[in-house]
């Protein structure tokens, strides 16, 4: 079995947990109250930024051409395809770029960022991959979940969201997070793979986080 396959399996009720979350859920049949839409699109572009971030420091620590390639495709689809979404609905809730990109982060938004980008500074390439990899395939899956709702594809907020995370180009960079985590657990002792593991799950449990997040449209204390 995958490393992948058997790491879904053993984190399956975390996981759908976030899958089950009332954002989600109301993002899927169309209920979902604009304001916490809009909090979650501006929180979800300033960690963007920092996400992006990762791929780049992925090329940096990359042993081969073909994974630099993946990399910089991974950090040029989230910059332009990815985070192009995130400007036309800042567009339609008349936010301007500069005020989407200055966003002030929230507590969730930057433990979460900063955990990312410590394991990916810190760690090995496959920490690195081990902590981005519940953000592309959870959103995946996801999207794939949600497209099946009737009309969840068609609403006219929540259905380029939706058409966005089922894509298949959005589908083909999951799969390639996916493959790479395969390659890199390869061969190594089951002490590293514990600890891949760990990174995997606290990032999963961040996923849940960011979705609670924003649902209660949460920032700092007295704010
Ligand atoms: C919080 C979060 N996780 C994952 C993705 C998918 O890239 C995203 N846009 N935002």
């Amino acid at each position: 079995m995958k490393f992948t396959e058997r790491l879904k399996e053993k984190l399956e009720p975390i996981w759908r947990q976030n899958h089950s979350h009332p954002f989600v859920v109301e993002m899927g049949n169309g209920t979902l109250d604009k304001e916490k839409f809009r909090f979650y699109m501006v929180q979800d572009y300033v960690y963007l930024i920092d996400y992006a971030k990762l791929f780049s420091i992925g090329a940096l620590k990359a042993t081969d051409v073909k994974t630099m390639e993946k990399f910089a495709a991974l950090l040029h689809g989230t910059l332009h395809e990815e985070m192009d979404l995130h400007r036309s609905y800042a567009a339609q809730f008349g936010i301007s770029p500069e005020e989407l990109e200055n966003a002030e982060p929230s507590p969730i938004t930057l433990a979460y960022t900063h955990y990312m980008l410590h394991k990916g500074q810190n760690g090995t390439l496959a920490e690195l991959v081990a902590a981005l990899l519940p953000c592309a395939w959870s959103y995946w899956e996801i999207g794939k979940e949600l497209s099946q709702i009737p009309g969840a594809t068609d609403h006219e907020l929540y259905g380029e969201w939706v058409r966005m995370y089922s894509s298949e180009e959005f589908g083909q960079l999951a799969t390639w997070c996916i493959d790479l985590m395969d390659e890199l657990a390869e061969g190594k002792s089951d002490t590293e793979l514990l600890e891949l593991e760990k990174i995997f799950l606290n990032t999963t449990r961040f996923e849940y986080m960011f979705w609670d997040m924003a649902y209660n449209n949460q920032m700092w204390p007295g704010e």
